[in-house]
Order: structure tokens, then C-alpha cells, then sequence
């Protein structure tokens, strides 16, 4: 089976684009394929697909096996391979995901795609809908404790749950102690992705996450937009910011003409290669 390694900031995907649908063992091809030690190593196992919506479809499965409604790093690295290698000719396309249908419009450079720029839609703010264990609209600031330890989340779904958790210093901050407490902590009925966030400017964060299925990365695009909704939405931040994640920058507008989420960023291709199936 032939793959493509591709990464948004780091947050990296083993690419597969020729199956019609999702293959039945798709979950264990994941935890197989994205194991760092005996696979070729990933954050998730990205299947782009036929769609009879969009140009072309995305699924995605976390490294542990689970699949993820939606992805952002990876519906830019969808979108930079689908044009790429000549799936679409034109530089705005749609893809569909879990989470509906992305618009996405493509810069290029070289004659190959470059920086994507990516409409996630409008965030979900209820809580039943994100989902969590309370409801209302927003949860904003809401208590919530791991290992002893009082923080304060708010939920923001971008298809996906998310939980953003300002710090005082996010660069230092321990995700890897206080992460996985939080992903499956009873608030969060799917679990969660945990964003730990400081505030630089209105205009400029520091993110680091603990993604549900995969543990920290270097960045992740759902918990970026989402961490800019939380900064406004709790009047710390604007609505269009400059998230500095491990691995790099994303720019996040959050829309006030249609409340859409614009994510705009890097997608790159590292790699080919050839999986034997075992
Ligand atoms: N890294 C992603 C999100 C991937 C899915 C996530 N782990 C989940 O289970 O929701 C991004 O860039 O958005």
C-alpha cells in the first residue's frame, strides 16, 4: 500500500488516497502504521476518498485508533494533496469530513500548493452538542478538576470537542501530567482535546495541546480555532489572532459577518512510501 507523509506545523499524518471507502480494519491500520517505534509513525491515518458532495472526502483516525470527526491540520494537508497531485486543478475546492462540508482556497508557490486557507464553519457552543457533561450556551470558564488540581475550561466544538484551559505560561506549561487526566475526565462524554493557552496580546496566543486519541502534539488546527473563540469569547483575546503553537503559527480569524472559523496555514509533504500488508 502506497503512503504519503505529510505534516501541518508538525502535526504529522500518514496520507492514503486510494480507496474507494474506508477500509473495515481501518482502526487497527491506524494504531499499526502510526506506532513511532514498530510503524512508520503519526499523529493520525488520513484516507482521502470519492465524495459525492465535495471534491473529495476525508477521514480521519487518531493514532490509537479512533476516528475524529474532524482535523484541520489534516484537511490542509488534504487539500495540498489533492492538488498536488492533480485529484482537483482548480485552488478552491471542498472537502468533506465528519463535521460537513470545508471550503478551502489554496495559495501556491512553484506551482504546488504552499499556505491553505480553510473555512471550519461556525463553532459549537452548546453543551450537550460540544458534548459535556453540563448544558448551556456558552460554557465559559466553567470549574472542573484533575488529580486535585482546579482549573477552569471553556467548550468549544469545531466538529470535534475541545476544553481551553488559560495558563499563565503555556511554553512551560506541563500537558503531558495534566493532559491526560482531562481528555477522559467524566465532563467530557467523547473526551476531549485539551488546549492549555496563554494570552501574549489581544491579537497573539501561545497554544499547546493534548489531543484525545494521539497525546501532545505540535499543533492542532480544531484546537487553534477553538482557542481563539474561548480568547474572545472570554474577552481576553479579538477575533482574529496569530496562535503560536510547537510546531509553528496559524492565523485564526473567527468571522463576525457569518461566524465562521478561517484557519489559514502551512501543509507540506515530507515522504512516500510503501506499507506492506500484514
Ligand atoms: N490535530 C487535529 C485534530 C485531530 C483529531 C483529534 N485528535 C480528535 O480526536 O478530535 C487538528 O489539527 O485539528
Amino acid at each position: 500500500m502506497n503512503f504519503t507523509k505529510m505534516n501541518g506545523l508538525g502535526n504529522d499524518f500518514i496520507v492514503v488516497a486510494h480507496f474507494e471507502t474506508l477500509p473495515t480494519d481501518a482502526a487497527e491500520m491506524a494504531k499499526r502504521m502510526c506506532d513511532r517505534h514498530f510503524g512508520v509513525g503519526a499523529d493520525g491515518l488520513v484516507f482521502i476518498l470519492p465524495s459525492e458532495h465535495a471534491d473529495v472526502r476525508m477521514r480521519i483516525m487518531n493514532a490509537d485508533g479512533s476516528e475524529a470527526e474532524q482535523c484541520g491540520n489534516a484537511v490542509r494537508c488534504v487539500a495540498k494533496y489533492a492538488f498536488d497531485h492533480g485529484l482537483v486543478s482548480r485552488t478552491e475546492l471542498t472537502v468533506e469530513t465528519g463535521a460537513g462540508l470545508q471550503r478551502v482556497w489554496i495559495e501556491t508557490k512553484e506551482g504546488r500548493a504552499h499556505r491553505v486557507k480553510v473555512d471550519m464553519g461556525a463553532p459549537i457552543l452548546g453543551g450537550q452538542a460540544i458534548p459535556l457533561a453540563v448544558d448551556g450556551e456558552p460554557i465559559v470558564e466553567h470549574p472542573i478538576q484533575a488529580n486535585g488540581r482546579d482549573f477552569c475550561f471553556t467548550g468549544v466544538s469545531m466538529g470535534n470537542p475541545h476544553a481551553v484551559i488559560f495558563v499563565d505560561d503555556a511554553a512551560t506549561f506541563e500537558v503531558d501530567v495534566w493532559g491526560p487526566p482531562l481528555e477522559v475526565h467524566e465532563m467530557f462524554p467523547n473526551k476531549a482535546n485539551i488546549e492549555f493557552t496563554s494570552v501574549i496580546s489581544p491579537k497573539e496566543m501561545t497554544m499547546r495541546v493534548w489531543e484525545r486519541g494521539c497525546g501532545q502534539t505540535y499543533a492542532c488546527g480544531t484546537g487553534a480555532c477553538a482557542t481563539v473563540v474561548a480568547g474572545a469569547l472570554t474577552g481576553r483575546t479579538d477575533r482574529t489572532v496569530l496562535v503560536h503553537l510547537k510546531g509553528g503559527d496559524l492565523h485564526i480569524e473567527w468571522s463576525e459577518v457569518d461566524g465562521h472559523v478561517y484557519m489559514t496555514g502551512p501543509a507540506e509533504e515530507v515522504f512516500t512510501g510503501h506499507w506492506g500488508i500484514r
